[in-house]
């Protein structure tokens, strides 16, 4: 039997545009659950995590901000999507901001020996405390999970390291820091900026990824950060940057990840419904995600 598991992450902590919090009510309003019941054979939506509204603070000794409340909420959401699997579902988490991959990739990789990662992104989120030049703790998941960084963060459900640097594929990239960039080289790190898109064409770049990661992985993670997308398709977004994939090109990788069948666990991340135009991010994610579990026009 084909499950669904939707769980809620609202989470603003971060990064410092307030609204993200209200990432998973904007995604559940375009018609989440509508969309995807037809997909599956069994289908819940568990709520939210209860992240609440904490007081923010810049971690003393060290430029993280929140780190302590990242942590620990990050560590709620990890222990939910382990049962979910547990479960045998799929678990499909929303966000939030992308600080939040830290616990879902927690929670998922306890069940994969080689999990795989596909982060579909403007940004690498490969900063560490060192490197970041924000304090945004959104700009480090990746380099969390590859065990990089604050313990705080890197040993949420106690193990560290989740992935390894070759299971890992970055698609849209097109603003990396220097940090993020000399340890792309150093790791070896696969990479499909806006560059090799424009010239290889999504079609390609989806092949190759899957190539990539078909035979070394027993499972797939999709995290997309819809700041992917290219700003005039998917406005609503704390950290916008022009010349993106676009909503077309989105919708064939998604469609491809659905006939190579490799995504075992997916979240969509950083929809913010203050910055967007009449909701149109979480419209784009919900159309991504219908794609993605199997839609098909005829
Ligand atoms: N998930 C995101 N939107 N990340 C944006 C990160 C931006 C920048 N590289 C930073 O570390 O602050
Ligand atoms: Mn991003
Ligand atoms: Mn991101």
């Amino acid at each position: 039997m084909k499950k669904l598991s939707i769980i809620g992450m609202p989470m603003d902590l971060g990064q410092t545009r307030r609204g993200v919090d209200m990432g998973p009510s904007a995604i559940r309003y375009a018609g989440i659950n509508e969309r995807l019941a037809v997909l599956f054979d069994w289908i819940e939506d568990l709520g939210d995590i209860a992240v609440g509204r904490p007081e923010v603070k810049i971690d003393p000794n060290s430029n993280l901000r929140n780190l302590e409340l990242v942590a620990e909420k990050n560590s709620l959401l990890a222990e939910e999507v382990d049962k979910i699997i547990e479960s045998g579902s799929f678990p499909l988490v929303l966000g939030g901001d992308h600080s939040i991959a830290i616990g879902t990739l927690a929670g998922v990789s306890k069940h994969y020996k080689n999990l795989g990662v596909i982060w579909y992104d403007a940004h690498g989120d490969l900063n560490t405390a060192e490197t970041s030049p924000s304090g945004n703790i959104h700009g480090m998941p990746l380099a969390a999970s590859l065990g990089l960084g604050h313990e705080k963060l890197t040993q949420i459900g106690g193990y560290s390291p989740k992935i390894k640097s070759e299971n890992i594929v970055i698609i849209g990239a097109r603003s990396l820091d220097d940090g993020e960039k000399d340890l792309i080289k150093k790791m070896g790190i696969k990479v499909f900026t806006m560059h090799e898109i424009d010239r290889l064409g999504m079609a390609a770049v989806i092949e190759e990824t899957v190539q990539h990661l078909k035979e070394k992985t027993d499972g797939v993670h999709l995290s997309l950060d819809l700041d992917g997308l290219d700003p005039t398709d998917a406005p609503g977004v704390g950290t916008p940057v022009i010349g993106g994939i676009s909503y077309r090109e989105s919708h064939l990788a998604m469609e491809m990840l659905a006939e190579a069948k490799i995504i075992t666990s997916a979240e969509f991340v950083e929809v913010n419904p203050i910055l967007d135009e009449k909701n149109k991010t979480a419209v784009a994610a919900v159309a991504l995600m219908g794609s993605l579990f199997g839609e098909k026009l005829l």
